[in-house]
């Protein structure tokens, strides 16, 4: 058996079995590679969407850095094999600085930079991000970070947006209306987690997804805070007695805000609450377009 120097990189990865390369027969150089993907005849279908799926990028939401969970897609007409996948991160970077600033004017000119270098007839992308934002205490004003679930959505063809959504996922208090009116004292209460998908105009006033939280949250028996001291405590205990809801009397009350909100075409909501006398979970879910 060899014998090699295993004081050197080298000499240790070949007692590990490296090897070297073969003089292989095939191109080096990308002219002379065969473009594969690029190659023209009837492949029998178009295909709706092709492109990647769990792309981590850092995003900024707001103020803060987070992370963002990408799903980008274009159309791919039915004489071509496949799609350039390496122009999508090159799209993707372009508009890349210190971070993707995660709205919809961003996604936009990522999606037309998509769709030309592409050369498909529409570009789609989906990003899930956690979007954190400053949240103070009902009484004492302390501040702390809360935050949400989000993922935009979006599609264009010929540079013009042909559909853009939000969904915001957030957690609320609920206390249970039944178990108020038939108790002698005391409520239960438990954790509703609220799930809202919007249509989108266009056209967004500046704060679209603070006007859509305060929708999910306002109309909960208590919104949820990072600090509460103990002032504050007795303020959130006490406003979630005053304000029982049943998922169906959330959903509704949220539902009816939403419609009020000019900038939303239609949505969906999912109450769900983590019944805590209970091992499952209490849900009602709607849709409505305007
Ligand atoms: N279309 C396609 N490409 C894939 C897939 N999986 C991996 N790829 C790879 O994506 C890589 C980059 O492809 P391209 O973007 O076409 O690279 P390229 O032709 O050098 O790039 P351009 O100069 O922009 O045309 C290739 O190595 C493909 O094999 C797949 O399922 N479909």
């Amino acid at each position: 058996m060899k014998e090699y120097n295993l004081k050197t990189r080298e000499g240790r990865w070949r007692h590990f079995g490296s090897v070297d390369p073969i003089k292989g027969t095939k191109p080096t150089e990308k002219e002379l590679m065969m473009d594969l993907q690029s190659s023209k005849k009837d492949f029998l279908f178009e295909i709706d969407h092709v492109g990647i799926k769990n792309l981590t990028y850092p995003v900024r939401i707001g103020d803060f850095q987070t992370v963002g969970h990408f799903s980008l897609s274009t159309h791919l007409a039915k004489d071509e094999k496949g799609i350039n996948m390496s122009r999508i991160l090159e799209s993707v970077e372009s508009h890349y600085e210190n971070g993707l600033t995660l709205d919809f004017d961003t996604l936009k000119k990522v999606l037309i930079t998509l769709q030309t270098a592409m050369k498909q007839k529409n570009a789609s992308v989906e990003v899930e991000g956690v979007w954190f934002f400053d949240r103070y205490s009902p009484i004492t004003n302390l501040k702390a970070v809360g935050h949400a679930d989000t993922t935009f959505e979006m599609t264009v063809a010929d540079e013009k947006v042909i559909s853009q959504s939000l969904t915001i996922k957030a957690q609320v208090t609920t206390l249970c209306p039944c178990s108020k009116e038939i108790s002698e004292y005391s409520a239960h209460n438990q954790r509703g987690v609220v799930t809202v998908k919007a249509d989108l105009t266009e056209e967004l006033p500046a704060d679209y997804k603070e006007q859509m939280l305060e929708a999910m949250e306002i109309n909960a028996s208590s919104m949820l805070y990072p600090i509460l001291k103990r002032t504050d405590e007795k303020s959130v205990t006490e406003r979630a007695y005053e304000n029982p809801r049943f998922v169906e009397d959330l959903l509704r009350l949220i539902a009816a805000d939403l419609v009020e909100l000019p900038f939303i075409t239609g949505f969906e909501i999912e109450c769900r609450n983590e019944e805590s006398i209970h091992q499952h979970d209490a849900f009602a879910r709607l849709k409505y377009s305007k």
